[in-house]
């Protein structure tokens, strides 16, 4: 399929964020939580606290969140995470600063506790006049931040209005950093009387028992459980650090393969496990952070703590799923906290081809497990296979080729000079530079059979519908190749073979990627022109050629 390096730079890099399957059928876990809404436990010594109902006209959306947590000024942890998060999973955020750090993707380069009477004034503020439906309490920073901390929520608890609290005993950041004095972390557990539920990770975990990091569940379980009796109080203990099998695999955003268990005890001891699939992705800066925020605005919206377990965790598995998309950063970049919305309702000013190829994302993942891509993925594709695939790509090109300049025509009689040139530029390359890859790795053109006809076919008629339909036509063989060649590109096996690296590192190539990305941004511009009717012969045209790619794929 056809794709130009030469074509120029992208002028805005394409925000194509996919929507993912949630892992177990996230969205059945999520109505099953709902229907135990109104069973959430109520705060310990508390009369209920609880749902505060329909105020606002949004059902149980926008209730007020506070998040008392430290911050990062690279967005992707502490408070800037928690209000994403919050956001995210249906409240209104607001947050108390504990901290400032200086951090990016790389580290934590600098921490400053401002003095901590102003962390109570900033609490008072806000508590006497927006009483938050749940509080989660993250970087603390300090003993003596703890203990101020404490003291307020024992206030709280006094006048009968502690909502329900989630502590997650932040200790040290995913970059080895510490975010607590060793102080600040014998004095942890004199928050516990204040909170209902407490979010370790493992070796946090085992600094609070004075105990090693648990290594595998069963470790986590019994920590979790001891935790949870000693001080009557929900334990969410997160398995992210506890060593899982993986081996990458092509089939997620991040590859998946094996799981990550979270436990949840309850201060009696029951035990339930939350299991998600392992995402290879180094993109996991904040998911404490934003685990914990969504755990809380799940408690505010009413939900108990295992519904609540199970909606936060899906909501985190998600973001994660969809991370390596926002490329934030050098280091451990940020999940992405808003993905799954930008994927279902849209965002705000993309484009409609752009939103189009969001909505066809679970469709796309079908890719993946076409024999070629999922052969291409395991380095070591099937000779034959590769052959009869690459012969009927070079037989495809010359088609495909023929209608990029027939686009580049069309372009160009409407005046769009500069699309015109990207269509030509695109079609030259087609036929000069692309095959020689195929031939590469001996490739022959062959008469083109039934799957190659068909993809013609619709490639026709979409040019006899006119231009802005030959264009969206065009596009998913751009788009689709970078997505593929980027993907593969990371799990791709250190022992794949020669054939499997020439391919993978032709369309994993950032040039490429520009491309697709100005071809994205083209078509963008295109629909924004074009009538409501035209738009959806667009759209109708983009999502039949993601089918004749699949099918492309799968010989
Ligand atoms: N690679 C991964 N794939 C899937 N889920 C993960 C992965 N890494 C972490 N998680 C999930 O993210 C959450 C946080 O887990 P983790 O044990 O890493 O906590 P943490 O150390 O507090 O997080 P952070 O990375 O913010 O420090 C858990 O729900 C865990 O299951
Ligand atoms: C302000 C702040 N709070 C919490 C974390 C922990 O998050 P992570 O462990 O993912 O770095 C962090 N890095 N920064």
């Amino acid at each position: 399929m056809r794709r130009d390096r030469r074509a120029g730079p992208a002028r805005r890099r394409r925000r194509a964020f996919r929507r993912r399957r949630r892992p177990g059928g996230g969205q059945g876990r999520g109505r099953r939580a709902g229907s135990a809404r109104r069973r959430r436990l109520a705060p310990r010594g508390l009369g209920g606290g609880g749902v505060r109902g329909s105020l606002t006209g949004l059902g149980n959306l926008g209730l007020p969140v506070l998040s008392v947590a430290g911050s990062d000024p690279s967005g992707g942890a502490g408070i800037q995470a928690d209000l994403k998060a919050i956001a995210a999973c249906g409240g209104y955020g607001m947050s108390v600063v504990t901290a400032l750090t200086a951090q990016n993707t790389r580290g934590v380069q600098g921490v400053h506790v401002p003095p901590v009477e102003f962390l109570v004034q900033q609490l008072r503020s806000v508590l006497s006049d927006v009483p938050p439906a749940a509080i989660k309490i993250g970087m603390l920073g300090s003993a003596e931040v703890i203990h101020a901390v404490a003291s307020e929520l024992s206030a709280l608890e006094a006048a009968g209005t502690r909502p329900p609290v989630v502590l997650d005993p932040v200790m040290v950041a995913t970059s080895g950093d510490r975010l607590l004095t060793p102080e600040g972390e014998a004095a942890m557990s004199r928050l516990f009387a204040h909170v209902d539920i407490v979010t370790p990770n493992a070796p946090e975990l085992g600094a609070l028992l004075g105990d090693d990091a648990a290594s595998c569940t069963a470790d986590l379980v019994t920590q979790a459980r001891r935790l949870a009796r000693e001080h009557r109080v929900w334990v969410l203990a997160k398995g992210g650090h506890v060593p899982v099998e993986a081996t990458p695999s092509p089939g997620g955003d991040a590859a998946a393969s094996g799981s990550v268990t979270d436990v949840l005890v309850s201060p009696e001891g029951e035990v339930s496990s939350l299991s998600h699939p392992f995402l290879n992705t180094r993109n996991t800066h904040g998911t404490g952070c934003t685990l914990s925020s969504a755990l809380a605005t799940f408690a505010a919206r009413g939900l108990g703590w295992l519904a609540a377990s199970h909606a936060a965790t899906d909501y985190l598995a998600a973001a994660l799923a969809g991370a390596d998309r926002l490329a934030i950063g050098s280091g451990h970049g940020p999940v992405n906290h808003l993905g799954e919305l930008w994927a279902g309702a849209g965002a705000p000013g993309l484009g409609a081809a752009s939103a189009a190829w969001l909505r066809l994302a679970p469709r796309a993942e079908a890719t993946y497990s076409t024999s070629v891509v999922a052969q291409l993925a395991s380095g070591q594709p099937d000779a034959g296979l590769m052959h009869r695939y690459l012969g009927q790509d070079l037989a495809y090109l010359v088609d495909y080729a023929d209608r990029l300049d027939a686009a580049a025509g069309l372009a160009e009689a409407r005046g769009a000079i500069e699309d015109a040139a990207f269509w030509a530029a695109s079609a030259t390359a087609c036929r000069e530079e692309e095959p020689q890859l195929h031939l590469q790795l001996g490739a022959e053109v062959p008469a083109p059979d039934s799957v190659t006809a068909a993809y013609a076919q619709h490639l026709a008629t979409a040019e006899a519908d006119g231009y802005e339909a030959l264009a969206a036509a065009l596009l998913p063989c751009f788009v689709l190749y970078a997505e593929v060649g980027a993907r593969l590109a990371r799990v791709l096996p250190a022992e794949a073979n020669a054939e499997a690296r020439a391919w993978v590192t032709s369309y994993a190539d950032p040039g490429f990627a520009a491309s697709a990305a100005e071809a994205m941004d083209r078509v963008d511009a295109i629909a924004a022109g074009a009538d409501e009717p035209t738009v959806a012969l667009m759209e109708a045209a983009i999502a039949e050629s993601l089918e004749r790619e699949i099918a492309f794929f799968d010989r």
